[in-house]
Order: structure tokens, then sequence, then C-alpha cells
């Protein structure tokens, strides 16, 4: 370079040192010291003190050259998110984890490797791989043997579920299919092959004598007339012999390979399918039968998957409430309050009765931020009595609905700011718990909001890795984030996972924990989603899950007493689940290696 961009681009003239560099130097120290402190001591390094000169680059031989190498790779990983738990592990968690990166191995080999090869542009062959797509994989990752100790694994705390859309379709179409006054509606006559593949379905129970009838597969069909459910199920049969009609219906409510990953899908393509679907499980949720039925099996869901306690997203308007089974009479918000508790304290004396554990659930008040200001301080007021009434069960307050398309949250900064007010004027904290980042970029800085106002997690948060200021002081106040692998891709936030963020926000020692934001549309589970997040990077093991399902309990809304309990209750299942994997897989890998010996 020469000596006059030298100069121009220095502070000082006359020094050779370009522009800010002392003071980058400053702070690069100064951030080192501050990762440092986190670290063991036996590992930390005063050189670190000054990083340009703690590592020398002039090396006379090879061998010093490995030896500098060897330590500086050994202080970046002593600053890794799962240091902790790796560093800490028991023997048992040694061999467990040696036993499930043998598994990822053979999986490659045996599931991916072996499926056949899918043809792309101009004939190219492409292999099947572990973080490909997840819905390209979907049907081989159920196959693996990493799924099923996916499965099998203690979650701990599931943080970031929407009430109406966790379970698999088939439980709603099923329980609508018994219910009488359940009348199906169609944007438009189902009378072509085309209407079929793009007609948007909604359901709604309707009383005696107040529905507007009309036949969905006839050309004179208009306005969202209501055609009996029963009746639909029987005529479709005559309509559609190639396709039974709870295929059909099935594939309607989840997202598919092609529509979620062809090249022209955008983000707000896909919302706009998504909004679609959730429009379609609206009126299969909304009435007391199918609610009561739901938080039952969602809780036997939750067992079945490892989960132990859990924060749902419901979504309450004041506009829109839950029917009863003659859909005459409605239930307000406390009614459905009611018969979530009600549900879940049932549940959990048949466990304990059982000698099982379910630590519990609370309830994240959730309201659509397409709402007006009014209306958000009418949710507001709801959930503050609602915090009163049931302490126990009231966890946080979020807004939801697509963060590009709906109000930023300094739109309301007001009443959340009146909330606040009046929480502490009532001695009630009620976190808030906002969805914000779920976009590449935070363009309005709801990420900023969030922080200003104090949240105590984050829904999402995938573009806090593009915010480090933000992210250093999230760190520094403890807010956690909820990230919700699959749903980012399907939304088109990242390609695959091994493009998603959290593994820059994990470098960075931003506390996360695992969610499955919306199964139902994303043909996932939570097991779905810690399978993604393994998979996504090779140097994932289970040191890294460990720490992310330690960190689920720890930034839950639990009580100190109930989070005692959740976390002993966990220890004892993780010690289980390690003996599983010890006594089902090690035999298999261990004469697979001797074999290959
Ligand atoms: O990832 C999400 N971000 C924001 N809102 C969501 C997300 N998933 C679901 N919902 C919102 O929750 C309601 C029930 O499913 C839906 O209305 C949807 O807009």
């Amino acid at each position: 370079m020469s000596n006059s961009i030298i100069n121009f681009l220095s502070q000082t003239p006359g020094s050779t040192r370009m522009g800010d560099t002392p003071k980058d130097k400053e702070a690069a120290n100064y951030i080192a010291a501050a990762q440092q402190r986190t670290m063991p001591a036996h590992l930390a390094s005063p050189k670190w003190r000054d990083l340009s000169t703690s590592i020398s680059t002039g090396f006379q031989d090879e061998e010093t050259y490995m030896r500098q190498r060897e330590k500086l790779q050994q202080q970046e990983k002593s600053l890794a998110f799962d240091f902790r738990c790796k560093s800490r592990a028991t023997d048992k968690e040694v061999r467990a984890n040696s036993i499930i990166q043998a598994l990822r191995r053979n999986d490659n080999q045996n599931i991916y490797g072996n499926a056949t090869p899918r043809i792309g542009h101009q004939g190219q062959q492409h292999g099947r791989f572990a973080g490909d797509h997840f819905l390209s994989d979907v049907d081989l990752i159920s196959q693996t043997s990493l799924f099923n100790v996916a499965r099998r694994m203690p979650k701990g705390a599931h943080l970031h579920v929407h009430f109406n859309a966790c379970l698999p379709p088939e439980v709603l179409l099923n329980i609508a299919k018994d219910m009488e006054r359940m009348f199906i509606t169609s944007d438009k006559p189902l009378t072509s092959k085309e209407a079929f593949d793009t007609c948007e379905l909604q359901f709604s129970l309707v009383c005696k004598g107040k529905e507007k009838r009309g036949n969905i597969f006839s050309e004179t069909y208009t306005d969202r007339q209501h055609m009996p459910f029963q009746h639909f199920l029987l005529e479709f049969r005559d309509m559609r012999a190639d396709m039974k009609v709870d295929t059909w219906l099935v594939e309607k409510l989840m997202f598919s390979e092609d529509e979620a990953y062809n090249t022209r899908q955008t983000a707000h393509g896909a919302w706009r399918k998504f909004n679609g679907r959730t429009r379609m499980m609206k009126g299969l949720i909304n009435y007391e039968t199918a609610y009561r039925r739901y938080t039952r099996l969602l809780l036997e869901d939750f067992t079945r998957d490892g989960i132990s306690y859990a924060e749902i997203r419901p979504n309450f308007m004041t506009s829109n409430h839950l029917l009863q089974d003659d859909g005459e009479k409605t239930i307000d918000n406390a009614g459905i309050m009611e018969i979530i508790i009600q549900v879940v304290e049932e549940y959990q004396r048949e466990m304990h009765a059982k000698g099982g554990f379910f630590g519990g659930l609370k309830v994240i008040y959730c309201t659509p931020r397409s709402f007006r200001k009014d209306q958000i301080a009418e949710s507001l007021q709801e959930c503050l009595e609602f915090k009163k009434r049931w302490p126990k069960w009231i966890a946080g307050f979020d807004i939801i609905g697509e963060e590009a398309a709906g109000h930023p949250l300094k739109h309301f900064i007001p009443e959340f700011l009146q909330f606040q007010k009046e929480c502490a004027e009532a001695a009630v904290s009620i976190p808030f718990l906002f969805h914000c980042g779920e976009t590449l970029d935070d363009p309005e800085g709801n990420l900023l909001d969030a922080l200003l106002l104090g949240a105590k997690r984050i829904g999402h948060g995938f573009a806090l890795a593009r915010h480090p200021y933000v992210m250093q002081h999230m760190k520094a106040r403890g807010v956690c984030l909820e990230l919700c692998p699959i749903s980012n891709e399907i939304l088109g936030l990242t390609g695959r996972v091994g493009g998603h963020t959290m593994y820059e926000l994990l470098a960075n020692n931003v506390h996360c924990t695992v969610n499955s934001d919306n199964g139902t549309l994303f043909r996932s589970s939570l097991s779905h989603d810690f399978y993604q997040v393994m998979v996504g990077k090779a140097d994932m093991g289970l040191a890294g899950w460990k720490q992310l399902i330690l960190w689920s309990l720890e930034h839950s809304c639990m009580e100190d007493s109930e989070r005692l309990q959740a976390l002993e209750a966990w220890q004892r299942q993780w010690e289980d689940f390690l003996t599983w994997i010890l006594k089902v897989y090690g035999p298999v890998v261990e004469s697979k290696d001797v074999a290959s010996n």
C-alpha cells in the first residue's frame, strides 16, 4: 500500500497505523477478556490480555507451529456454547456421544447413502444427505437411528408452540367428522382438478337454522356457502375416485416439499399459504369438544416426545370465542383458561398416580400483531386479569402473526408501558416473550424494542446475529431465544438448516432453546427440530443437545420450586436415556467398529 493511502486512512498523519486500529484492538481485547471470564480457570490464558501479540506468527519449524495451532484451537473450543457440558461430561455421556456420532455415520451410509439420488437441473444427480431441506428428508429422517435417539431424549421444557397447530392434522379432522353441526366452506366450487389444488377450505360449527347451505361440488356454489362436513366426506368419494378424502384434507393442511422449496417461492408466499392453513385450523379447534380433547392429546403427545413442561401459545381474541358444541353459545377467554386448567390438572393427577411426572403447563397470552392499539390494550388488560386470577398459569404476553406484515412492536409502546405500570402496581410480574427477529434483517427494530421493553425471552430471534450490539445487551440481560429451525426454513429464512443463524448465535454464547412452533403444518415434532439442530453442523453433539435442554428449564417461567422439581425429574430421565442408548445402540455400534477394524 502506498504511503499516501496509509496517511489518508490514518487518523494520525504520519502514522503507519490504519485508521481506528488501536481502538479496534482495545475493543477486541475487551470482548475476548469478557468471554474469557466465563472460561474454566485452568484454560484461561493471561496472554489473552493483548490479542494482537498473544499469538506469534513467525515460526521456525512445523512442530512449534502445530503446538501453537493446537493451543489456539483448544482456546476457541473452550469458548463454545457446549463447552461446559462437554468438559463436565460423565463417562456415560462420553460413551453415549461416541455412539451418537457413530449412528450419524451409519445413517449417512445406510439411509441417505442407499436412497436413490434425485434428478435435478439437466439430469444432474443429487445424492441424499442429512441436513438437506427438511421436507425433502422427512420420510428418510423417520428411518434413522439418530431420530430414534432424538425421540427418546428427555427434552425438558417446550417454550414455543402455537396451541392450534401442534398435533398431526388427522386429530382435529377426525374429531370434526363426528360433529353434526360441522360445516365446510371453500373459496371456489370444486369443479376442476385446478380448483381442488388451489381452493382454500375453512370449517365452522354453525347452530341449527343459521347456515346458508350450498354444494361445494356444484358449478353454482358461491360465497362460502356451508356444506355439512359429513355430506362432503360422502360426496368426495364420487368426485375423486383417484384419492381418499382423508389424504386430500391432511395434505391441504401441511406444507409440501415443492410448495416450500420451489425456486419461485418467497418468504411472503410461504406466509400466505401458512395463513390459509391457520384459517383452516381455526374452525376445527374452536369448539369445546375439540379444545378439550386437543389439550388432553397434546399433553399425551408431550409425554411421548420427552417433554416434561410446556408454555403454550393460544391465540386469544376478544372477538373470537370458543363455541359450545351445538354452535349456539360461546365460551369466553376465561372459559378457555378454565378448560386448559381442568384438563392439565387431571392429567397431572393421572401421571402422578402412575408414578410418572409432568411438570406442568403455562399459557403465554397471545394476540395478533395486526390488531389496533385499542384491541391490544384490551388484550393486555385481560392478560393482567388472568394473571391475578390464575397466577400460576400465565407465563407471559406476546403478539403473533407475520412480522413483516403486521405492526412492529414500536407501534404499541404506550400500551406496553402502561401495562408494565399496572403490573408493577398490582405487584405481579408478566414478562414479555415477544416474537421478533423472525425476519432476515429486522428492518423495524423489533429486537431493539424487545430489549428496551425488558423481554425475558425472544420468539425466534433469527435476525439477532446481524445486530451484535443488541445481541451483547441481550446476553448481558440473560435474554434467551426460542429457536424454531424447521419453521424458519419452511417460512423462507434459510434454505437448509446448516444456514440457520442459530449456529452463529450459539457461537456467540447466546442462550437458546429448541422449539417446534407449528408442527401440524410442518410435518414435524420437537424431536424433528432437535434432529435438525444436530445434523445441521458436523460438530454438534450430545453436549450441545444437553445445553439447549438445560437452558429450556433455566429460562422457562416456572417458579423456583417448580423448576427444581422439573430439573430433578429431568436428571433422572437423562440418566435413564443414557442407559438406554448404551444398551440399545452400544452393541450395534461397537460390533460394527470391530467389524470395520
Ligand atoms: O412463527 C410464527 N410467527 C408469528 N406468528 C405465528 C407463528 N406461528 C404461528 N403464528 C400465529 O399464531 C396463530 C396460531 O397458529 C396464527 O394466527 C399465526 O399467525
